[in-house]
């Protein structure tokens, strides 16, 4: 059985719903087969981030390794990585392996405001992780950060993504879940057209680990050989399924429901 392959290298969330824990939940009911390399431990929960534990390079290093020289993903990406060593070593191994079809999540700062990624990284991101992703997936405040300017407007979203595209990534998708409005849209830019994808946005608090989740999902669908387009597509439908069908855990900003999307597909085709 042929079967497609994907790698995380993210950090891990003991609560489940962010990190390393959403991207192989969300492999696997993509039909994808998961490996992962952790950057950092969490102790975090539905209330917020209570620590964080970054990994040694060398135990970085020696995860991508082990991987990389066994199970050959057709698509990785990239979540929480907490420093410039990191994202340096990330980086480094990322091109010696010849990886392509790379998806850079560039998780800074968790939902409750604590910081994944350290001030001084989000220099060496630009310079050393940006150049080699095949899709960057930014929110409205990570694109912010990237490119230096404030986004508050459709105009202002399509010059960032232009922005990051000639930092050297090869498509830029800026999410609108922090935006606000009726939709909640995101923007993929080919470096030659803007395409819009957009859904109802939900009323909820319970959007932990939605970038995550989505940024997943384009990987997966990316390691199954699909088109960008078709794999953001794909993607959009999972996370508003996932969100829309939340499982109510936790007493603060709880998970989605990774089961959301294979249940609908599975009830479509039974009542056809
Ligand atoms: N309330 C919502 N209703 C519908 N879609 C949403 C909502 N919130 C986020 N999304 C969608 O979820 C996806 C992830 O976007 P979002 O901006 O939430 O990522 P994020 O901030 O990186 O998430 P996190 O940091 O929690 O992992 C995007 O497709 C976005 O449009
Ligand atoms: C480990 C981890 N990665 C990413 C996020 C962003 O949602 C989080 N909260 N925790």
């Amino acid at each position: 059985m042929d079967v497609a392959k994907a790698l995380t290298i993210a950090g891990s969330d003991s609560g489940g719903g962010a990190g390393i824990q959403a991207d192989l939940k969300t492999f696997q009911e993509l039909d994808v087969f998961g490996t992962s390399a952790l950057t950092a431990v969490t102790a975090q929960n539905t209330l917020g981030v209570q620590g964080v534990y970054p990994l040694s390079v060398d135990a970085v290093k020696e995860q991508i390794q082990s991987v990389g020289t066994d199970i050959a993903p057709g698509a990785l990406k990239t979540g929480m990585l907490f420093s410039s060593e990191i994202i340096r070593t990330v980086s480094d191994m990322i091109q010696e392996f010849q990886w392509e079809k790379l998806v850079v999540d560039p998780v800074m700062i968790a939902k409750g405001g604590s910081a994944l990624l350290q001030k001084e990284a989000i220099k060496c991101l630009k310079k050393n992780l940006i150049p080699l992703a095949y899709c960057i997936t930014p929110n409205l405040p990570e694109a912010e950060e990237i490119v230096g300017f404030s986004i508050t407007n459709r105009e202002q979203q399509e010059l960032a993504a232009q922005s990051i595209y000639k930092m050297g990534a090869k498509h830029v998708v800026i999410k609108g879940g922090h935006g606000d409005g009726e939709q909640a849209t995101d923007l993929l830019y080919d470096g030659e057209d803007f395409h819009f994808f957009t859904a109802s946005r939900i009323q909820t608090k319970h959007t932990h680990g939605t970038g995550c989740t989505y940024s997943a999902a384009i990987t997966a669908e990316l390691a199954k050989g699909r088109p960008i387009y078709d794999a953001v597509s794909t993607a959009k439908s999972f996370i508003q399924d996932a969100i829309e069908n939340q499982l109510g855990i936790g007493a603060g900003h709880g998970p989605t429901n990774h089961w959301a999307y294979q249940k609908r597909k599975a009830n479509q085709q039974i009542s056809f």
